[in-house]
């Protein structure tokens, strides 16, 4: 059962194998190694919520801003981290046209401009025509209800990079 690999992990093991499961912030995981063990999946990602939402706004804003604009500059460069650039890719943002690429990088500068962070959005739940769709939509959204609407697609996130771990530990040949 992977929760057992999980809970028999040293902390080096759990960095290398759960760091990303919130995109650029290792520090949770680190936090929540010490918070085993887990019963079973679900229990360690309410560790892993509820130490988001014990953060001050200013945390909570400071995880969406480690998270690498959708379709940016880092993606056309293959420099995100690998669970990134996947999803990014699973979600058809590779073949953009000129016209969805000019759009999207107008709206996420919009964006970014009104509420201080990037969009974030589960991209592997989505399609190109979507993510522009909700882009527009939560654009509208006032600021306390985007950076909910924004953590709850963190989380989703985190639940689906999870599962992939899951599954990885169960079969390594899907590693
Ligand atoms: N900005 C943003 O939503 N980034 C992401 N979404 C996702 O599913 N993976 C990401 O890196």
């Amino acid at each position: 059962m992977s929760i057992q690999m999980i809970n028999s992990m040293d902390f080096e093991e759990f960095i290398d194998i759960l760091g990303n499961i919130i995109e650029n912030c290792p520090l949770i995981a680190a936090t929540i190694w010490s918070q085993r063990p887990f019963k079973d999946l679900t229990d360690l990602k309410k560790h892993v919520f509820d130490f988001i939402e014990a953060l001050p706004q200013s945390g909570k804003e400071g995880i969406l801003r480690c998270h690498p604009d959708i379709a940016g500059r880092e993606f056309e460069q293959g420099t995100l981290t690998p669970q990134s650039q996947r999803e990014q890719r699973e979600a058809g943002l590779s073949d953009l046209s000129l016209e969805e690429r000019r759009r999207l990088g107008h709206l996420n500068s919009a964006y970014k401009t009104r509420f201080g962070f990037p969009f974030v959005i589960a991209a592997r739940l989505s399609d190109k025509a979507t993510i522009l769709k909700e882009l527009e939509r939560r654009l509208k959204n006032q600021p306390a209800q985007e950076l909910s609407t924004a953590l709850e697609e963190v989380l989703k996130i985190c639940h689906l990079r999870l599962e992939d771990i899951r599954q990885s530990l169960e079969d390594p040949a899907k590693l």
